[in-house]
């Protein structure tokens, strides 16, 4: 379904922060990326929807080769690209509810994205995706009266009302406490498998990301340096991408897989 096929990127400075990535996502797969500081995971989640340019390489969605777009073909591309960021990037002074529709936006004409008039069957399945998340009763309370974690749904539901067939996650949980970083994960397998999306998760957190995902991708130095199951991140492979260090408290126990 995702394709990258030598993909490459070289900032100005000179850094190369992506060598040469292969990688390929099947419908429906949700991957962990995982890998030291400075590898290169946020720029290869950005270079698949273009928010970074690649320097050379083709990303492929489907059919559609997104590395060729134009700047209009890329705006319809990006609506089957969901993203979800650390920072949730919600508009504070707004409304859950009209951070959710913001989802909407890139199918909405002009005049009705200025007045923010969306259709009905907007609305409805907005209030679908804050019951699902738990958030029915905060439709109306201001983004910046809202938890870390209720920020992080109403993400969430902005992403999925774009009906994306790909999310792209930037370290959803790094600004949320362990128990709401757990919920928040859980939360986003749980929807990707019932919806059938495929997710690539940028997550610092080897052990999260063992619990809840079925294929783990190792980044080190722009390169792909580890690609398997969760349960293959032995200490030594953990040492190949992140180098030298104590990895047995780092690695999920099996008593550790709770189910709260
Ligand atoms: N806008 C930029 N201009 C120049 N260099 C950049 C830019 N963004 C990232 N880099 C460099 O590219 C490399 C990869 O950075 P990137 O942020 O993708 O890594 P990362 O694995 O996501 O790191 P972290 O886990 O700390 O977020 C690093 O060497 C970084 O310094």
């Amino acid at each position: 379904m995702l394709k990258l096929k030598k993909l490459v990127k070289t900032y100005a400075t000179g850094d190369q922060a992506l060598k040469s990535i292969e990688l390929e996502v099947p419908e429906g797969q949700v991957l962990a990326l995982i890998g030291p500081s400075g590898a290169g995971k946020s720029t290869l989640i950005r270079c698949i929807n273009r928010l970074v340019e690649p320097t050379s390489g083709e990303v492929w969605l489907g059919d559609t080769e997104l590395t060729k777009l134009n700047s209009s073909g890329l705006r319809r591309a990006r609506r089957e690209m969901g993203m979800i960021f650390q920072e949730y990037a919600l508009v504070e002074r707004l409304t859950v509810m009209e951070n959710v529709l913001s989802g909407r936006l890139g199918y909405v004409g002009f005049w009705r994205s200025l007045t923010r008039r969306f259709p009905q069957s907007d609305v409805d399945e907005a209030f679908r995706l804050l019951d699902r998340v738990g958030l029915l009763a905060m439709a109306d309370k201001r983004a910046d009266e809202l938890s870390g974690g209720q920020r992080q749904r109403v993400g969430i539901c902005r992403a999925l009302i774009q009906n994306p067939k790909l999310l792209l996650v930037d370290e959803p949980t790094a600004s949320l406490d362990p128990k709401t970083s757990r919920q928040i994960m859980r939360l986003i397998c749980e929807l990707c498998a019932e919806r059938g999306l495929a997710a690539i998760i940028n997550i610092h957190d080897v052990a999260l990301a063992q619990m809840f995902v079925q294929r783990v991708v190792g980044l080190r130095f722009g390169a792909v340096e580890f690609d398997g199951p969760p349960e293959a991140l032995v200490p030594d492979v953990l040492t190949t991408i992140y180098g030298e260090e104590d990895w047995e408290a780092t690695i999920k126990k099996d008593d550790e897989e709770v189910a709260q």
